[in-house]
Formats: C-alpha cells, sequence, structure tokens
C-alpha cells in the first residue's frame, strides 16, 4: 500500500510551472486569473482565497471579485464579459455553486472558451470528447490523470470504474481515462449492485459527495483508490467518500482527504492558467 501524497505531487508540479511562468516573464507575458465569488459561503470561499494564494506564490496575475448573493444574473454576465476583455487576464474561473436565481450554464457559456480554464464550456467539452489537443480539461479530472501517472502503473487497457456522474468530475473524468485507453464503467445513484462494479476496477474513482460510501468490501485487492469526496464533517474536519482506513491496507494507492485529490485540483488551475495564455500568445501571433 503506498499513500497518494496530493501535496507532494503538486508541490512538484508547482516547481515546474513556477520556471515557466519566470520564463514567460522574459517575454513579456504575465499568466493573469480572475476568479468570480458569488455569496459567503464559508467553504467555496476557502478555496477561492487558496487558489489567489497560489497564483501570487507564483509569480502569476490574480483578480478576485467577490459580489453579493443577491446580484443578478444580468450584472454578473458584464462582470465576466469585461474579463472576457481584458487583456491582462487569461482565466476566468467562476466559482460554483451558484445562487439559484441564476443560470451555471449561462454564466459558463458567456465565458470565452479560450478563457475558460475549469474547461466547462460546452466548447471546450467537446475538444475534450473529441480528443482535440487545445481543449482545457476540468482540473480535478487532471489532477486524478496526474496523481496516477505518477504511481507509474499502465493505464491502457485497465479497467476504471467512476463512481459519481457529475458534471464537474464523474462525466469528464471517466472520459479522460478513456483517452488513455482505459475501458471504463460509469456507476451512480441508480446503478444496481454497486459492489459488483467497484470490485471490477483496476482503478476506482469516487467521485458522489457521500462519507463511507465505498467500504472495503468493494474494492479489489490491489486497486488504485481515487477519493474526490469532499465532505465536512460534525466537528469541521473533512472526509472522503471512502472507508480510507480500512481500505488502505488493501489498496495498492489510495488517495487521502484532505492531502489527495483536492490540492492538485488547485495547482491544475494553474496549470491550464499558464496554458492560456500560452495558447493566446500562439493565436495573437496567427493573426
Ligand atoms: N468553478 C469551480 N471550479 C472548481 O474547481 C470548483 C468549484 N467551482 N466549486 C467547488 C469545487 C471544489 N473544489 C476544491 C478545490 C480544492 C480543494 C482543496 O484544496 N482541498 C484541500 C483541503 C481544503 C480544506 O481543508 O478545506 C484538500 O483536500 O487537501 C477542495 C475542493 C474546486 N471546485
Amino acid at each position: 500500500m503506498a499513500v497518494l501524497d496530493g501535496k507532494q505531487i503538486a508541490r512538484e508540479i508547482r516547481e515546474k510551472l513556477a520556471t515557466e511562468i519566470q520564463d514567460l516573464k522574459q517575454e513579456g507575458i504575465v499568466p493573469g486569473l480572475a476568479v468570480i465569488l458569488v455569496g459567503d459561503h464559508p467553504a467555496s470561499r476557502s478555496y477561492v482565497l487558496a487558489k489567489e494564494r497560489t497564483c501570487k506564490e507564483l509569480g502569476m496575475h490574480s483578480v478576485l471579485t467577490e459580489l453579493p448573493e443577491s446580484i443578478s444574473e444580468n450584472e454578473l454576465l458584464q462582470y465576466i464579459q469585461a474579463f472576457n476583455n481584458d487583456e491582462q487576464i487569461d482565466g476566468i474561473l467562476v466559482q460554483l455553486p451558484l445562487p439559484s436565481h441564476i443560470s451555471e450554464s449561462k454564466v459558463i457559456e458567456t465565458i470565452l472558451p479560450e478563457k475558460d480554464v475549469d474547461g466547462f464550456h460546452p466548447i471546450n467539452i467537446g475538444r475534450m470528447h473529441a480528443g482535440d489537443e487545445q481543449a482545457f480539461i476540468p482540473c480535478t479530472p487532471l489532477g486524478i490523470l496526474e496523481m496516477v501517472k505518477q504511481t507509474g502503473e499502465d493505464i491502457s487497457g485497465k479497467h476504471v470504474v467512476v463512481v459519481g456522474r457529475s458534471n464537474l468530475v464523474g462525466k469528464p473524468v471517466g472520459q479522460l481515462f478513456l483517452q488513455e485507453n482505459a475501458t471504463v464503467t460509469f456507476c451512480h445513484s441508480r446503478t444496481k449492485n454497486l459492489c459488483e462494479q467497484t470490485l471490477q476496477a483496476d482503478i476506482l474513482i469516487a467521485a458522489v459527495g457521500k462519507p463511507n460510501l465505498i467500504t472495503e468490501d468493494m474494492v479489489k485487492a490491489g486497486a488504485v483508490v481515487i477519493d474526490v469526496g469532499v465532505n465536512r464533517k460534525e466537528d469541521g474536519k473533512l472526509c472522503g467518500d471512502v472507508d480510507y482506513e480500512a481500505i488502505k491496507p488493501k489498496a495498492k494507492h489510495i488517495t487521502p482527504v484532505p492531502g489527495g485529490v483536492g490540492p492538485m485540483t488547485i495547482t491544475m488551475l494553474m496549470n491550464n492558467t499558464v496554458l492560456a495564455s500560452k495558447w493566446r500568445k500562439q493565436l495573437k501571433e496567427v493573426h
């Protein structure tokens, strides 16, 4: 059994990104990220502040816009349009979820695809499904793929079982592993006999948001177990979807929560923002 240390892997990737950002600065380019937070959900606020802090650490430009819960959809769209037209901004992220009076799809579709570093715009989803290289891949799936690659395990031909089918994680992560030539099974709340499916997994990805959904009897010995759950316990502590202590001895590799997928997500956002600045520069050179 080996614990996949997301913090450590994230640190190594950030070091490479910092060097890349220094090189871009020599050419007069500073990658810039705009983060928009609507309302004052405490957990969302803490993620958004962590994103800001990481940008600063890496020498990137970052702008945080905090807007009241009561803001109208139109006003929010105007902020996005301003960042679309802002030459200093390469990436735009609107923290989800949004208040119920605002349409998430309208918000996402207003972001220019070339600035959609979350990879949630239909253009980027389509490009990713088509295997286009110039697609932004959502940060959590990208972070998961990086972690699995770090184990040195061959992904090609392996059976990946994804539990959860959200647009943010489940659907794109399955697609990403399919592109790596894995055989992929998607499971969800209507799946009959979940255990039967998860026991087939060489790589098991749990992304539901339910503590202890994955118990020891559901995991094949020697599997790679990736826990994407972000659940807040009554004592305020964070836990995942996987019964970590019980499964740890059985798994070949397992990610903890916290300290697993979470830190990778933020790092991949930085990675996507650097990519966005490079792609935008290429576009400018062509025109
Ligand atoms: N537009 C948008 N893009 C997102 O990528 C997005 C979002 N909205 N809304 C919410 C989810 C959730 N998410 C996390 C990021 C980092 C940690 C993270 O760093 N977690 C730390 C612990 C943090 C703590 O202790 O609170 C860890 O797991 O070690 C967790 C969750 C990004 N999301």
